[in-house]
């Protein structure tokens, strides 16, 4: 981390401008400007091939811009280029993903998935041995409560419904505490129960965690939109509440229309 870190007194935690990104000449993302707010919920939508997947990309450094900056807002004030930065650098920032479909460590039990996804500075073979402190306990516990998985400490997580998994993992990416959290399609493949369910968990983590969620469901986008970015061709073609971004026509054209046609 060669750069000079800046000083900047902000609300926003992420600052994208004016970022490209090409794959064999073909313009995936094309002149991005997002900003993300402090403990902000944001969802992003968008058609098949918007960039919504090389959006988290650049996010977490699995993909360099060409161009433009990603800034990263840390919370004692520095800014931080990630650009610059690796993936486990950013992640070690508390940025972290989680991928649609669920992770979980299936032999051990949800208890212990939480325990092995402690912000400690150790392998996951150590881990396994590590004495849980009280303080621990009650952080698990709350984590527990939050996902909602509390009676099913000693269940171990391969035996899991295909939701209980998700909201596992998102408790295990509790567990690192992170600032913000990337959450791709969190609703496929879960019941219409599931989803809703899914829905008021992410909504609970608003203002305390930054998150941004991609997702197709609109019914899904519906019950937990706040702000809404809709990304066409790489580039962001409209921000608002959820109505103001579904009555575009624009919106409609590119992404509902299309949609409906499919
Ligand atoms: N590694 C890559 N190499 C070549 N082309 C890529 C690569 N990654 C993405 N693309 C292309 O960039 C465009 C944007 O892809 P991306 O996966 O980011 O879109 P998306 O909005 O996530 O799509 P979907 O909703 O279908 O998941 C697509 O046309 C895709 O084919």
């Amino acid at each position: 981390m060669s750069h000079k870190p800046l000083y900047k007194d902000t609300d926003l935690v992420l600052s994208i401008e004016s970022v490209m990104k090409s794959f064999d000449g073909f313009r995936a993302i094309n002149d991005l400007n997002f900003y993300l707010g402090e403990g902000e919920l944001r969802t992003i939508i968008g058609p098949n091939g918007a960039g919504k997947s090389t959006f988290m990309d650049l996010i977490t450094g699995r993909t360099r811009p060409d161009e433009g900056s990603l800034i990263y807002h840390q919370d004692d004030g520095h800014d931080m280029d990630l650009t610059k930065l690796r993936e486990y650098e950013i992640n070690r920032l508390g940025i972290s993903r989680k991928f649609q479909a669920p992770s979980v460590y299936q032999q051990h039990t949800v208890y212990d998935n939480i325990v092995l996804s402690l912000n400690k500075d150790r392998s996951v073979l150590k881990s396994l041995f590590y004495r849980v402190s009280a303080d621990d306990r009650e952080f698990i516990d709350e984590i527990l409560g939050t996902i909602r998985l509390k009676g099913m400490i000693n269940n171990l997580a391969g035996s899991l419904s295909h939701g209980q998994k998700q909201w596992l993992e998102i408790g295990m990416l509790l567990a690192q505490q992170p600032r913000i959290l990337l959450v791709d399609e969190p609703a496929a493949g879960m019941s219409d129960e599931e989803t809703e369910r899914t829905g008021e968990l992410l909504l609970s983590l608003e203002g305390k965690h930054s998150i941004i969620v991609v997702e197709h469901d609109m019914e899904f986008i519906r019950q937990i939109a706040r702000k809404v970015t809709v990304l066409h061709q790489g580039h962001v073609i409209k921000e608002g509440k959820f109505l103001e971004v579904a009555n575009d026509p624009t919106v409609k054209e590119v992404y509902l229309g299309r949609q409906k046609h499919e």
